[in-house]
């Protein structure tokens, strides 16, 4: 006998496969002492798939916080909904919010700790809120201290714990209550390079390993690039840009979407080159040209072939193959000569070519 024909609507599909729905939210926070009101966020629509880790980017005051305030319940909407695993927030008691929000788990840029508790105590406390009995309180924090890798350090305070560990312990209890979905506002922020891979792996582990849905902000698209299979650029309170990360990172449409890009390039680029860098063309300047390859194009025929065709110059200034959600994803930044015929030319045959290419600017 054949399956049932699924007939639902879009809109309902979507809600049974999301753990978080923004529809059509708008959050505007009324002026107080005679101040204007402030529209935080409009017409904001984004659903996060169950299961999966979503990035929202945007510059300070974009609107980040206040949406991740939404999903818990401590701002409400001024319109639209917000629906976490099916329940309407905005419609829940203060009752019923509490018990929600045992479904959320939530970690912060400065870990909120509570310097008298041990990373132990500091575990168990929402368990202990929830009334549990130490029996089972001792049989969830034990192998949570295991799985973030502090089973050592369960006697120890905060003040006794580089930012990375009691980082793992914030995530240890954010995921006491056994929430549905985590929450993570700038959780790596404070961090080094090397302590914020280390922190965005044991995101990865643990949405992987216990089907947990993420819902991160940063500011930072490296964050994004190591860990969200999803990503949301937020200006001015609207989302500009959304889409798989691979797909926004190798095809970013929206201006604020390729200066957070560019920040990343340029962030690896060498130095002798970054320091130079202008905005504006100028005599005998050259054009510094990222060029995107997926899939299989091999970089150096290509580069050669538009260097024969067009007889120019091509210097290669980096070039780094890295990975995007398990797929090849190559970046290479030349430089050519930057007066405007040359670097048209240049470009128009890249687009040619099915690549995509951004001037970084001139040097
Ligand atoms: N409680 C509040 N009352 C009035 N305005 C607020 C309030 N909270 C935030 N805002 C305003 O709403 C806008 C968005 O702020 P929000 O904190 O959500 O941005 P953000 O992207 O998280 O910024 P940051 O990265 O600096 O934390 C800003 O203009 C901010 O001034």
């Amino acid at each position: 006998m054949n399956a049932p024909v699924s007939v639902e609507t879009t809109p309902r599909r979507l809600e049974a496969a999301s753990a978080i729905l923004f529809e059509k939210v708008e959050k505007t926070y009324s002026g107080r002492h005679g101040q204007n009101p402030v529209t935080a966020l409009s017409d904001i629509s984004l659903a996060v798939p169950e299961g999966a880790i979503v990035g929202v980017i945007g510059r300070s005051g974009a609107g980040k916080s206040t949406l991740i305030r939404l999903v818990n319940g401590l701002e409400q909407p001024t319109a639209g909904r917000v629906v976490v695993d099916g329940v309407d927030i905005g419609a829940l008691s203060e009752q019923a919010l509490r018990g929600q929000r045992r479904a959320i788990g939530m970690i912060f840029q400065h870990f909120n700790l509570l310097a008298r508790r041990t990373a132990y105590a500091n575990v168990a406390l929402p368990l202990e809120i929830a009334g549990l009995p130490q029996r089972e309180i001792k049989s969830r924090v034990e192998p949570l201290l295991e799985l973030v890798g502090l089973a050592d350090k369960r006697d120890r305070y905060p003040a006794e714990l580089s930012g990375g560990q009691k980082q793992r312990v914030g995530i240890a209890r954010a995921l006491a209550t056994q929430p549905r979905v985590l929450l993570s506002d700038e959780a790596t922020s404070a961090l080094d390079p090397e302590t914020t891979n280390q922190i965005l792996a044991l995101l990865r582990k643990v949405n992987a390993e216990l089907k947990l849905t993420v819902l991160l902000i940063t500011h930072e698209m490296a964050v994004i690039k190591a860990v969200a299979d999803k990503v949301a650029v937020i200006d001015g309170g609207r989302i500009v840009e959304e889409g798989s990360t691979y797909e926004v990172f190798a095809h970013p449409r929206h201006a604020t979407t390729r200066s957070f890009l560019s920040a990343l390039t340029g962030a690896n680029l060498p130095p002798y080159v970054a320091d130079r860098l202008k905005a504006e063309p100028g005599p005998g300047r050259d054009a510094l040209i990222r060029i995107v390859f997926t899939g299989g194009h091999a970089t150096d025929p290509v580069l050669s072939r538009v260097a024969r065709l067009l007889s120019v110059d091509i210097n290669i200034i980096q070039a780094q193959v890295d990975e995007i959600a398990g797929r090849p994803f190559g970046v290479i930044v030349i430089s050519v000569p930057g007066d405007a015929p040359t670097l048209s030319a240049v470009t128009n045959a890249v687009e040619r070519l099915k690549l995509s290419s951004e001037v970084l600017g001139y040097v």
